[in-house]
This record gives structure tokens, C-alpha cells and sequence, in this order.
């Protein structure tokens, strides 16, 4: 029997309505709009397109935007001074530094430089840690709208066999966390992996954040699994083989409509709720 979707554009629809009326809120009672600073480094094409998704989307929502497009020859030092000072700058109330960054930056400093309070894509190792300990905090974007995705269809994850296949700073190691902290049994696999298709047959959650198109095999999906498909590559591709899959999963994310949509829903709540925070403390 051919798997149900997991329809992330209306999950994602009704999440930014109440985003939406809450940064109303937020401008009446404090005279503007929650901002949201984005920094791109580096003429990456498919990075330029989430980024003017990102904005596009923050503006009819009712939040500003502040886009910063940095040259590829940017160090890591001219990186830092860029996010210390949106750190600081009271204007900002959120702030996202699209990845990857060119190989020469260290990205790992670069996330740190952002204040944790303006950590609205969950990239701090603050942020790590309140995801791995279960604590309040904010998620990174993409893992925390899987979640929400899993939650609003009441996956059952306690017990259940999750398999997260990528290790990424943004996407494969903080889903882990977060499904750990829901009582799922988690592997993280990667480039190392040496038997990727068993480990994929044994799972209850598939959770696919490689940057493959179509890697994962329609038939190493265990009959009645739930598919998360958070590969998002040239042409609109997942890194799910769709068709095959859809045929063994129980429920299943589409790309495009699946996960991409929740992680803006996501980043645009968490700036909200940055913009609130700080207007309290400031
Ligand atoms: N929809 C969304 O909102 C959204 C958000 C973020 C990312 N994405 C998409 O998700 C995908 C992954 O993004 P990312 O930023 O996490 O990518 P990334 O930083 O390039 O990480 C890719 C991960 O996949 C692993 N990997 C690569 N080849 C593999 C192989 N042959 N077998 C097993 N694992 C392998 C890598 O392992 P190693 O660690 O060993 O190198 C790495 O951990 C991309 O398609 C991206 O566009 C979508
Ligand atoms: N720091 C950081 N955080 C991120 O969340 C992030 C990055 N970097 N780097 C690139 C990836 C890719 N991301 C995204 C985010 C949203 C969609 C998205 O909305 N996709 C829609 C299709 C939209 C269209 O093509 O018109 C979908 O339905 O999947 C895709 C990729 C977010 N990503």
C-alpha cells in the first residue's frame, strides 16, 4: 500500500499564521517589526535562492529583513567582526549564517560568534546543548520542523529505531539529539558508514540529510516507515528515491512540500521569540 504524505506547506501555512499575528503584536507594542539578519558568503547559486526564500518569506510575515552578502575571498576574521556586530546591534534580533561556509572559513568559530539569544537556526553549541539535554532553547531550524513535522502526524518515537543518515552541524548531529531526547534509539551514520542499506532496513525513522539526489534506495525501506526526506538538491530533487520509497513507507515526506517548507516556519517563530525575549531585557 502506497505511503501517506506528510504535508509540510500546510503544517508549515498554519505555523506562520500565528507567527504572523504574533510579530503584529510585537510591532504594535514595540513600534517594530521583529529583524532578521541573514549572512551568505560566497556565490554558492542555490545558497542566493534560500536566502531570497528566506527574506521573501520573512516579509510577508510581518518581519524585516537585513540580507548581508559577504565575497567568497572573505576570511574568518572579517566573518567574526560582521557577526559581532550584528550581535550586538539592537536593531537585530535574529541572526542566520547560511552553510556551508568556503572551506577556508571556520565555520565552527563563525556560528560562535553569534550571540545565542539572536541563535534563531540553532547553530551555538548553546543551542546544541539545550537540544541534547532537552532544555529550552532554539532548535536549529531544519531538525526542530522535522520534529514538529513527526509530531503534528503523532509518530511514535519512544522505542522506535531511528536512522540519520549525515552528520551535519545544521541538520544530521542536532535531528539526532532531538529525536534522542524523544526516547528514539538513534544511529547517525555518515561517509564512513560501511553498511548503509542495512542500517537504513532496520529503521522505524528514516531521516535522509545527505545532499544526494535519490541515494537512499526505494527498497531499503522497511515496510510501514516513516521517511523524512530533508535532502534539498539541484532540480528539486530529495536524497530519497521517492517513487520506490513511497511504495514500503508508511508516511513519507514530498520534496519539494515536505521538510523545506517547516524550516522556514521555523526559523521565522524563533525570531519572533528572540524578538520578544529581548525586548523584555533591553
Ligand atoms: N529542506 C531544508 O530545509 C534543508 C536544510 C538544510 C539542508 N538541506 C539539504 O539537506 C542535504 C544535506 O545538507 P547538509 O547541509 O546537512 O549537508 P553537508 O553539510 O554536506 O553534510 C552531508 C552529510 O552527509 C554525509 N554523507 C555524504 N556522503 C555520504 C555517503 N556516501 N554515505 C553516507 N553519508 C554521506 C556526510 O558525511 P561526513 O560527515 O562523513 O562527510 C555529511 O555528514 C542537502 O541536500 C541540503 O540541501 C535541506
Ligand atoms: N544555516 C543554515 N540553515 C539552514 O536551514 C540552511 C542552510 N544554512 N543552508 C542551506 C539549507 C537549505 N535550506 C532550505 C530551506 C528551505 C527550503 C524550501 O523551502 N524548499 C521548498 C521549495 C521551495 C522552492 O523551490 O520553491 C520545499 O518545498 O522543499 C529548501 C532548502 C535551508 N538550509
Amino acid at each position: 500500500m502506497p505511503a501517506r504524505l506528510l504535508d509540510g506547506v500546510s503544517l508549515a501555512a498554519s505555523t506562520l499564521e500565528t507567527v504572523s499575528a504574533e510579530a503584529v503584536d510585537f510591532a504594535a507594542s514595540t513600534g517594530r517589526k521583529p529583524c532578521l539578519a541573514t549572512v551568505l558568503v560566497g556565490d554558492d547559486p542555490s545558497s542566493h535562492v534560500y536566502v531570497r526564500m528566506k527574506v521573501n518569506r520573512s516579509r510577508k510575515v510581518g518581519i524585516d529583513s537585513r540580507r548581508i552578502d559577504l565575497p567568497e575571498s572573505t576570511t574568518t576574521g572579517e566573518l567574526l567582526s560582521v557577526l559581532h556586530d550584528l550581535s550586538s546591534d539592537p536593531a537585530v534580533d535574529a541572526i542566520l549564517l547560511q552553510h556551508p561556509v568556503p572551506a577556508h572559513i571556520d565555520e565552527r568559530a563563525a556560528f560562535e560568534a553569534i550571540d545565542p539569544r539572536k541563535d534563531v537556526d540553532g547553530v551555538t553549541r548553546t543551542s546544541f546543548a539545550q537540544m541534547a539535554f532537552g532544555e529550552p532553547g532554539f532548535s536549529s531550524a531544519t531538525p526542530g520542523g522535522i520534529m514538529r513535522l513527526l509530531d503534528a502526524d503523532n509518530v511514535q518515537l519512544a522505542g522506535a529505531s531511528a536512522v540519520v543518515i549525515g552528520r551535519s552541524p545544521i541538520l544530521g548531529k542536532p535531528v539526532g539529539m532531538l529525536l534522542l531526547a524523544a526516547d528514539a534509539t538513534v544511529t547517525l551514520c555518515h561517509s564512513k558508514t560501511t553498511d548503509l542499506a542495512d542500517e537504513v532496513r532496520r529503521a522505524d525513522v528514516v531521516i535522509a540529510a545527505v545532499g544526494r539526489p535519490e541515494f537512499i534506495r526505494g527498497d531499503w525501506i522497511k515496510p510501514g516507515a516513516v521517511v523524512i526526506d530533508a535532502g534539498y538538491n539541484e532540480g528539486n530533487i530529495g536524497d530519497v528515491e521517492f517513487s520506490a520509497a513511497a511504495e514500503r513507507a508508511g508516511l513519507i515526506t514530498p520534496v519539494p512540500g515536505g521538510v523545506g517548507p517547516m524550516t522556514i516556519a521555523v526559523l521565522l517563530d524563533q525570531t519572533v521569540q528572540a524578538a520578544k525575549a529581548l525586548a523584555d531585557v533591553r
